[in-house]
């Protein structure tokens, strides 16, 4: 069947619709969200291909809107734990021998299948279970998602074909086997994409992965998952349980077949795994790999040569698109006093203009943040921030959960380099501006390569390029994703691989193939052609 090399074509990243007034698209995805919203429906776990019903439910709401109600989750535990790895590990046996071509058909497929008919299905959920504008949701349910699939499959395919030379007499070769046992996949709520690559990457490459969704995004990610089984994914290869972080987390990481973490979400959520794997680790039959991308503090900093008004507009992308939850979120900011009392007019007067509320009305620029929890942890901040001697609230600092979740677009200004607001991640729609003096420029340097224990996304400004170049240096190691005259947020794969380092993750670079070999075991094999027939070497024979 498989007698012939394959070609793989290059793939090219997925345009992105616009959903301007009068747009096609506008209509129809004004239409489906509509009909979404009207349906109610019930969300199983998915374990071996076969929708499973639990005793334990939850309602899925929307964050805009907290009293209409979406649909009903099945929260999982110990026995559907075990029913999916069991299934899994079956399933493994087929799928970790199948040609790689077979695997990959299916996630090309996937990605078909959300870039076409299924498109509008993707956005509109996502826009109703993560609060996010089309655009947001455009460039990321649809967008991200479907390149990391082809992009993924292209690595994988430039990874086998990597072998290693052979001087005459032998053959070497190198076969990339996927992991023995399974991948616990662990998804944030925040980006669809996300949730679909956390699995999708290690089954790609053989694997086998129990996949536990955010249950504040599980809507959305469902659909990703009917999306998968649609595309032909075996049964059991990616199993679907929805549940409570350690109802799941527990049993799956005592499980002596684990053989890879591959997890999405906040620092103290990925201590606490990689601890329970370190107190399980003579449990396990291989030690398992661990890929970690975590939280942000994310800085842009701005030298006397910055283009004011192009600054202005990072800042409020940067900081307020999808209501600052993502993890690369400009969150702390360094402006130089000579432009400042310009550049604070001029902010202020563009965050005035933004518009908070339902994303089902496209002139909103932002939604509501996901969660009561997360409302109140911002919100938390804010009051913070107001009570403070050294900060003050220069725009924003309104919230109202009375309909869903809103949080003002806010901006503070500290005198105060340390202020908290400048050194924890937030996770909200909070922008904090620290004022430098001109001529202390390598010092606050300094002070924002030490202010915060992450180190995941950052943006440099400057038309100077000997500026550029001490702030490139300076803050080498405070981002993984470090922009030049641009906003810190929006990475494309294969364009800008994502993840940080420090406490921001392991930064193995989600949709690239640094993060491809962590689910691949490698076999070297030396085939000779003629083995010896003497045990004797020449330095042995008589003088
Ligand atoms: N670096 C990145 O690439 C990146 C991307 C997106 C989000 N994030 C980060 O994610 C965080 C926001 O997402 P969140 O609020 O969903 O994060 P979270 O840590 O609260 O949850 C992430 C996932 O972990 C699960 N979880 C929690 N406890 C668990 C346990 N004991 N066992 C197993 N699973 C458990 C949750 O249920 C959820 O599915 C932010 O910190 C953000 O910066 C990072
Ligand atoms: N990769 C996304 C962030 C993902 C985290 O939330 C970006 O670059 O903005």
């Amino acid at each position: 069947m498989s007698n012939a090399y394959f070609n793989f074509q290059e793939p090219i990243n997925e345009p992105y619709l616009q959903y301007a007034p009068g747009s096609a698209e506008r209509k129809v995805l004004k239409e489906r969200l509509k009909e979404l919203k009207q349906e109610e429906i019930e969300i199983p776990a998915i374990i071996n291909g076969k929708e499973v019903k639990t005793d334990r439910t939850q309602d899925v709401t929307m964050p805009h809107n907290h009293s209409h109600k979406l649909g009903t989750v099945h929260l999982c535990g110990e026995k559907e734990v075990k029913m999916a790895v069991d299934g899994a590990l079956e399933a493994q046996k087929e799928w970790a021998n199948m040609p790689w071509q077979e695997r990959v058909a299916i996630f090309q497929r996937a990605a078909d299948i959300i870039t076409g008919p299924e498109r509008f299905t993707m956005n509109a959920t996502t826009m109703l279970a993560q609060s996010k504008t089309p655009q947001q949701s455009e460039i990321e349910a649809v967008g991200e998602l479907a390149d990391f699939l082809r992009f993924n499959a292209w690595y994988l395919t430039k990874i086998y074909k990597d072998q290693p030379y052979s001087p005459d007499g032998m053959w070497n070769r190198v076969e990339y086997r996927p992991l023995e046992g399974f991948i616990f996949a662990v998804s944030p709520f925040n980006f669809t994409a996300i949730a679909g690559n956390l699995p999708s990457a290690p089954a790609m490459c053989g694997n086998v992965a129990i996949w536990k969704p955010s249950v504040e995004s599980v809507y959305s990610s469902y659909y990703v998952m009917k999306v998968l089984q649609e595309a032909g994914l075996p049964d059991g290869v990616i199993q679907f349980l929805p549940g409570e972080g350690a109802d799941v987390g527990e049993p799956v990481l005592a499980n002596e077949n684990l053989s890879g973490l591959h997890f999405t979400g906040s620092e103290p959520t990925f201590n606490h795994l990689w601890k329970t794997i370190g107190n399980n680790v003579d449990k396990y039959k291989t030690y398992p790999r661990i890929v970690g991308e975590t939280g942000g503090k994310d800085f842009i900093f701005a030298h006397k040569t910055a283009d004011v008004d192009r600054l202005v507009i990072a800042a409020i992308r940067g900081a307020f698109e999808y209501q600052g939850q993502k993890c690369s979120a400009a969150s702390r900011m360094y402006v130089p006093q000579s432009f400042w009392p310009e550049y604070r007019e001029k902010l202020l007067a563009e965050v005035k203009k933004i518009k908070v509320g339902d994303v089902e009305d496209f002139s909103n620029f932002m939604g509501a943040v996901i969660s009561r929890k997360a409302f109140d942890k911002i919100s938390g901040y804010i009051d913070y921030a107001k009570e403070a001697d050294d900060a003050e609230i220069i725009a924003g600092g309104e919230y109202d959960d009375s309909k869903g979740y809103f949080i003002q677009p806010t901006v503070i200004l500290t005198t105060n380099p340390k202020f908290k607001t400048m050194q924890e991640e937030i996770f909200g729609p909070v922008l904090t501006i620290y004022v430098y003096e001109d001529d202390k420029f390598e010092e606050t340097l300094d002070l924002c390569n030490s202010t915060s224990p992450y180190a995941l996304t950052g943006a440099i400004w400057a038309k100077d390029r000997y500026a550029l170049n001490i702030m490139a240096d300076k803050l080498r190691q405070a981002a993984g994703n470090f922009y030049i005259n641009d906003k810190p947020t929006a990475a494309v794969v294969n364009q800008q691989p994502f993840g940080g380092a420090r406490r921001s993750g392991t930064n193995d670079k989600a949709g690239s193939m640094v993060n491809l070999y962590k689910w691949l075991s490698m076999r070297s094999m030396k085939e000779t052609y003629q083995a010896p027939l003497d045990w004797t070497y020449p330095y042995m024979g008589d003088e």
